[in-house]
This record gives C-alpha cells, sequence and structure tokens, in this order.
C-alpha cells in the first residue's frame, strides 16, 4: 500500500531474486513454455535478443535525462509532467514522470508531421486531439493529448506558443522521432510476446491478446520515470556510501499492479526494482539495461482467467545514483470487452472474472489508491 508520504522502508524483508531469461533468438517451442512458467511463477521476466535496436534505446535514455535535467520551473509547465504526486488520489512517491500516448493512431503523428497541413488552425486542431483522446471520459487523456499537441506544435511552430515558449526548449518534446522509434519497437515487442503467450497456453487465435493493442484505438501509453537520489534522512548510518544499501532507501513509485494488459519495462543500469511474490516480502530485481523487462497486467490476468498473476511491484530510490526507467503499457481500446478466450476455462478452472471493458475497469483503478487492489471487484 502507498503511504501518502514516501516512508522508511528499512523494517521489511527483503529477499533479492533472478527473474527468468527468455531468449526470443532460441527455439520457438521452448520460448513459448519459458514465457508461460515466467509469467506463471513470476509475472515478471527479462527478455534478450529482443530486436528493438540499441541505437533507439539510447537515443531515448539520452531525451529522457535531458528532460529531467532541465530546471524544475520549465518541467512543471508540461502538463504531462508529474512530480511526488502520483494519479489524482493523494498518493506520492520520490518519483518525477513524464507520460506520453503510445498509440498507433500518435505514433503515426509522430511520424508524419511533415504532413500536418501547414495552415491548420490552432483551436480546431487542438478539440480534434482532445475528442480523439475520450478526453469527457477521463482526466488523463487531456495530459496525453496534450502532449501530442504540444509536439506538433514545436515541429509546425505553430501552437507550441500555447505553452510558453520555455517548453518547447525540452528536447524530449521536439524528439518525436526517438519517441515514435521506441513506441514502435517496444509495441512489436509487445505484440510479439502476447502472440508466444497465446501459442503456449494453446489459445487457438494466435492474435487473441495482441490485437488489443494493434488495434487504431488502443489506449496505451508510455511513461518515464525518473529518481533522483535520495539520502534517507531516517537512517541513523549516515555516511554517504555508494553501496546500494537498503537502508538508504525510499519508496520511489509505491506498491501497485499495473492495470493494462502487458508492461515492456527497461532501466538504467541502477537498481530500484522490487516485485512481491509474497505478501510482506519484497524482492528486489537487479537492471539488466540490455533487456526489457515484460511484465503481466491485470487485464491479461483476466484474460487468461487467472493463470497469469498481475504481480505487485514497487520502485526504491538509492542515496548514489540517479535511476531512470521508462515503461510502455500496452492497453487496448476503451471499449474493448475484456474476456478469457473460451480454451481458458475449463470445469477445473471456472471462469474467475466477469466480463467489464477497459474503459470501466480504467475508471476504476484512477477512482482507486495505487496500491488497492483492484482486480478483486472484478471476481465472479
Ligand atoms: O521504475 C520502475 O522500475 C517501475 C515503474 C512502474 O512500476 C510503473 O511505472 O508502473
Ligand atoms: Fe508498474
Amino acid at each position: 500500500m502507498v503511504a501518502a508520504s514516501p516512508k522508511s522502508i528499512r523494517s521489511e524483508k527483503i529477499l533479492p531474486i533472478e527473474l527468468p531469461v527468455v531468449d526470443l533468438s532460441a527455439e520457438r517451442s521452448m520460448v513459448t513454455k519459458l514465457i508461460v512458467k515466467a509469467c506463471e511463477d513470476y509475472g515478471f521476466f527479462n527478455v534478450v535478443n529482443h530486436g528493438v535496436p540499441r541505437d533507439t534505446i539510447a537515443k531515448m535514455e539520452e531525451a529522457g535525462f535531458d528532460f529531467f535535467a532541465k530546471p524544475m520551473a520549465q518541467k512543471k509547465q508540461l502538463p504531462p509532467y508529474g512530480c511526488k504526486n502520483i494519479g489524482f488520489n493523494g498518493d506520492m512517491g520520490e518519483v518525477e514522470y513524464l507520460l506520453l500516448a503510445a498509440t498507433p493512431h500518435s505514433i503515426a503523428h509522430f511520424k508524419n508531421i511533415s504532413n500536418v497541413p501547414s495552415n491548420f488552425r490552432r483551436w480546431d486542431f487542438m478539440s480534434e486531439i482532445l475528442f480523439q483522446s475520450h478526453v469527457n471520459m477521463y482526466s488523463d487523456e487531456l495530459i496525453y493529448s496534450l502532449m501530442a499537441v504540444i509536439n506538433l506544435g514545436k515541429r509546425e511552430n505553430q501552437i507550441g506558443s500555447v505553452f510558453g515558449s520555455d517548453v518547447c526548449d525540452c528536447a524530449i518534446v521536439h524528439d518525436s522521432s526517438t519517441v515514435s522509434a521506441y513506441t514502435e519497437g517496444v509495441r512489436e515487442l509487445a505484440c510479439e510476446i502476447l502472440e508466444l503467450m497465446a501459442e503456449g497456453l494453446g489459445v487457438p487465435d494466435a492474435r487473441a491478446f495482441s490485437r488489443l493493442i494493434r488495434d487504431v484505438d488502443s489506449d496505451s501509453v508510455l511513461r518515464f520515470n525518473h529518481y533522483p537520489p535520495i539520502l534517507n534522512k531516517d537512517c541513523k548510518d549516515k555516511d554517504k556510501d555508494k553501496s546500494p544499501s537498503h537502508s538508504h532507501t525510499k519508496v520511489g513509485f509505491g506498491d501497485h499492479s499495473d492495470p493494462q494488459i502487458l508492461t515492456i519495462l527497461r532501466s538504467n543500469d541502477v537498481p530500484g526494482l522490487q516485485i512481491s511474490l509474497q505478501d510482506g516480502v519484497w524482492n528486489p530485481v537487479a537492471p539488466d539495461p540490455q533487456a526489457f523487462c515484460v511484465n503481466v497486467g491485470d487485464l491479461l490476468q483476466v484474460m487468461t482467467n487467472g493463470r497469469f498473476v498481475s504481480v505487485r511491484h514497487r520502485a526504491v530510490t538509492n542515496s548514489y545514483k540517479c535511476r531512470m526507467s521508462v515503461a510502455y503499457f500496452g492497453a487496448p481500446p476503451l471499449d474493448a470487452c475484456i474476456v478469457a478466450p473460451s480454451v481458458m476455462v475449463t470445469p477445473q478452472r471456472p471462469s474467475l472474472f466477469k466480463t467489464f471493458t477497459w474503459a470501466e475497469y480504467k475508471k476504476v483503478t484512477y477512482s482507486m489508491r495505487l496500491g488497492e487492489r483492484r482486480i478483486d471487484l472484478f471476481r465472479k
């Protein structure tokens, strides 16, 4: 559970583990088996030989660090930027973040910026984007939509001024080709993994899961999380050693499960991610900047009728080095019905969850605290 303010976490039980590693270049039937086992036992695994070019990843990391290095006053002017407040219900952590739309629609926009008519009118264009993003339904959509507007505005130099010229200095805001190449790479990876999962589970339609995030109306998002080093003042041992001693950690991004289908996470080489395989125990996992860390979201738990687990996790800070992660959250369209393929439901494993839409689930998610177990509300 996330507290209203970051708390010391020295008293918790910490048990480091190694995540399963899946080599996507290995023999396919072996890969599918490994993935299924990892999702059943851990809900998390690392993928190597994933096909996303190193250069694309390196540019994205550089763009992220460049953005977070900007003065706070500049960053705060950007609607998709957040600092310490997570969500809308009082959750806090030692993190700053940036949210971007990661839908096929936004990728196309970022890629085809040169196709935007040079004579479009600022507010017409903005309202078109706001409309497409269902802004009437959820306030976070406004955030993503504004990001798209800012991106386009900067490139076309037409609407960037809506948010003040300082904003336009942020590399990440106008480096849309980096964002689109990265997003496209991780989305493809997510689809490939979802297809391997379907195959491994014996689902006759191999695209049953991946189709939802390939959809043009997919509601996927990308979040940069930045965790500056923090000396835990509660700690009696005041020496600022360079070791990632647990006594110096604070909660950066609190205990939660990801609500979407699948998360593709990457971080720099600084530890911080912890998963919880057992209540009351936190399992730190080592960072691997060459790999992507993949985890099952709540919707995939539902669509596998509980065979895969959406495992709770969090990120902690340290006292010696900045950590940055980039998470792609693959989500379906808002009106998609979330239901397990019939092969997942058997007499031995009866249907566990009600049928609902992503819009319904998302609404509940955003009305609750980060750490609450919203999936339980959808059990039969
Ligand atoms: O920063 C991390 O490693 C984890 C972040 C996370 O869990 C999230 O953004 O949902
Ligand atoms: Fe997460």
